[in-house]
């Protein structure tokens, strides 16, 4: 391509991405990538000048002033701002506005780049008269009544020496929690949410109607004086003060800084302040504090040569999605995760990014071979923010297909209904999730391995000691004392309650296999009603949630654990092992079959205590009253389930009442 046709592409380029923006409300590329193309654009531009484009993107403002506005046109026309990217070219900066003062050590007036769209207003005798967008630069668009519901936007001025005319000017923008309300709002309503603040922001002053405008949280801060008729001070940083005095709303953060040192200072204390700042900011302007030297140092096309904004590095960028792997994560978790082509974004190189679930990857409708726009901000692991669908080429993209085993063990995928994320089975087995079976299995509540904690569950692992639970009962203690700061007498010990641990319940042992959403209580429940673990191993789903708190998922959990012949592998070892417990007695459930609700509070035992003991005897425990309740237990200041149970002529307890009956048993 010759030189001219590639500037000519990437104006067009550069104005379609400026009416999205700044028209639609509605990017389809990053900033990052605007600003890359434009900078690609004006290096050629200097490269050969007399290719320059009279109306070239980088000679002008971007925006537009929409026709279906009242067309205002500025006295002064408002700018843009130039950037710099790095810290030597904002030394640049700095050294060329020097060089224009006959004064040494310059000051600069700081502050932060608010995320919004610029505004001028105009206030007459005090009162605000006038409002409009920046537009083309030029010619804005007429947004009084929308400003006016702006509430931390005074109306009317107050103080001293209010000049007879004065125009601000400064950003409109929104805060970030009524950024995020605001899209909730426009999604659960059906409506497209908005990319970010900006563009909402943006999208709310640009409303016709003032009163979808006053519902939007939009807020305001001044950070330049337009045309005035009056006093002001000499200073851009004095004037800021000034207007804050005249009642009118700016931010805090701005300082007035001399030296390089104190300006790179400043940049890097609000980068971190930034994520806690309750409105977005996506760089620091940087501005000649002497308004005589501002006008000395002028204007080039599009931004003024007294200020540059230096930004942020940026937290989006585009990129491919070269295809995607799954992880299993140490809780059997498996994850899709899209292997990016190199992006460098946020400060540092990304080459994976989490997709997360099904359910996100339907929300993105993202394919592999896709261009997307990739986030990451602050010290957040990357996101994938969305697709840009525009850049589709269908003949290079492929559906992304989930495993139907896991990657690491191979052992059958568990899909639940109604949930998002799939799981590998092989719980005891899977090298993913080996260290934290392994200290599942050792904790208090599990098989309790005195002197076994994490650390040391790592170490094993970590020296191919052990690599499942079964294995621990065959270390020596020759071996353990081997293990960085392990004496010869804490690794007897460790053996000593290795062999201690093999005595232990069927609640306990049940507990210890970890399978998923098997707590305490369902161990304990499950050990009662099938008394031996056979049972229990060739129990269906169906049967399985005849069991008091099992419910169709946790009988699915349990269901598919023991239907992996690994899991069934690692049981027997342990058994083999010699773990061993004590057989339950066939005890009367002389509640099966019954409903209880315990409201209300007692003195003798805890809520707990009592529905432990009502499921030791085979009843269920319900959280509210309904026909199918047997008995109500209500306690003191017991309410509307008493109520109801007593409008359902529901046998009801009282504290001696189920003490008694507790006791009797
Ligand atoms: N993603 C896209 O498709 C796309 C398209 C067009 C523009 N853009 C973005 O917009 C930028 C260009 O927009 P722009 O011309 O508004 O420039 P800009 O946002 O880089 O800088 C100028 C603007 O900064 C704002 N500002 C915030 N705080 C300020 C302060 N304290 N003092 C002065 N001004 C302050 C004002 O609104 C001002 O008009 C691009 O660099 C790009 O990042 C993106
Ligand atoms: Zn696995």
């Amino acid at each position: 391509m010759s030189i001219q046709n590639e500037i000519q592409q990437l104006s067009e380029q550069l104005e379609n991405y400026n009416y999205q923006y700044y028209v639609l409300d509605e990017p389809s590329v990053p900033d990052a990538e605007y600003d890359r193309i434009f900078q690609q654009l004006v290096t050629l531009e200097e490269q050969n000048p007399t290719l320059l484009l009279a109306n070239s993107p980088t000679q002008k403002v971007g925006g537009l002033a929409l026709s279906k506005f009242e067309q205002v046109t500025h006295q002064l026309p408002m700018l843009s701002l130039d950037n710099v990217f790095e810290a030597a070219a904002l030394k640049d900066f700095m050294a060329r506005a020097q060089d224009k003062s006959t004064q040494a050590n310059i000051a600069f007036c700081i502050e932060p780049k608010l995320d919004g769209l610029a505004a001028s207003i105009i206030y007459e005798n005090g009162l605000l008269v006038q409002a409009a967008t920046r537009g083309d630069g030029q010619t804005g668009e007429n947004v009084t009544e929308n400003v006016k519901t702006i509430k931390n936007l005074p109306l009317k001025l107050r103080g001293d020496n209010i000049p007879d005319l004065l125009e601000v000017r400064g950003e409109v923008f929104m805060l970030k929690a009524g950024f995020d309300k605001l899209n909730k709002k426009l999604t659960d309503a059906g409506e497209k949410a908005f990319v970010n603040p900006r563009n909402a922001a943006a999208g709310s002053l640009r409303q016709l109607d003032s009163k979808v405008a006053a519902s939007r949280p939009l807020a305001f801060y001044c950070y330049a004086v337009g045309v005035f008729d009056g006093e002001l001070p000499n200073s851009q940083f004095a004037r800021i003060e000034q207007l804050k005095a005249w009642g009118l709303p700016v931010s805090e953060e701005v300082k007035k800084v001399t030296g390089e040192q104190g300006c790179l200072d400043y940049y890097q204390a609000i980068s971190e302040k930034r994520p806690d700042l309750a409105y977005e900011i996506d760089g620091v302007v940087y501005k000649v504090d002497d308004v005589a030297l501002q006008q000395t140092l002028g204007f080039v096309a599009r931004a003024p040569r007294w200020a540059t904004a230096y930004k942020f590095p940026a937290e989006e960028a585009v990129t491919i999605v070269e295809n995607v792997e799954f992880q299993v994560g140490r809780t059997g978790a498996i994850t899709p995760v899209a292997k990016l082509k190199p992006v460098f974004v946020g400060g540092v190189t990304v080459s994976n990014a989490t997709l997360h679930n099904k359910d996100e990857i339907k929300r993105l409708g993202i394919l592999i071979g896709d261009a997307v726009v990739v986030r990451r901000a602050g010290d957040v692991i990357p996101q994938v923010a969305r697709v840009i669908l525009e850049q589709r080429d269908s003949e290079k993209t492929q559906t992304i297909v989930f495993p139907e085993v896991c990657p690491v063990c191979e052992s059958a995928v568990e899909r639940i209904e109604g949930e998002a994320t799939i799981r590998c089975s092989g719980g005891l087995y899977c090298g993913a999730q080996r260290k934290e079976a392994i200290k599942h299995f050792a904790s208090r509540k599990a098989l309790d391995i005195d002197g076994l904690g994490n650390k040391l569950v790592e170490l094993l692992v970590d020296h191919k000691m052990i690599d499942s639970p079964a294995q621990l009962f065959a270390l020596t203690s020759a071996q353990v004392s081997l293990l960085p700061r392990m004496g010869e007498v804490s690794a007897k010990k460790l053996i000593n309650s290795l062999q201690l641990s093999k005595k232990t319940t069927l609640a306990r042992f049940l507990y210890s296999l970890g399978i998923r959403e098997v707590g305490e209580a369902t161990a304990n429940n499950l050990a009662n009603h099938y008394k031996n673990i056979d049972a229990i191993k060739a129990a269906s789903v169906e049967k399985l949630q005849s069991v008091s708190d099992v419910g169709e998922i946790v009988a699915k959990h349990i269901y598919y654990f023991f239907r992996q012949e690994h899991n069934i592998e690692v049981v027997n070892q342990l058994l083999e092992a010699g773990i061993h417990w004590p057989e339950i007695k066939q005890v009367e459930l002389s509640l099966a079959g019954q409903t209880f609700v315990i409201t209300g509070s007692f003195t003798t035992l805890s809520r707990a205590d009592i529905k432990t003991a009502l499921q030791e005897l085979g009843a269920k425990v319900a959280g509210s009253v309904s026909k199918k309740t047997t008995t109500v237990v209500a306690g003191e200041a017991a309410g509307s389930k008493l109520t109801k149970a007593q409008d359902l002529g529901i046998e009801i307890m009282d504290e001696d009442a189920i003490v008694s009956l507790l006791n009797n048993d």
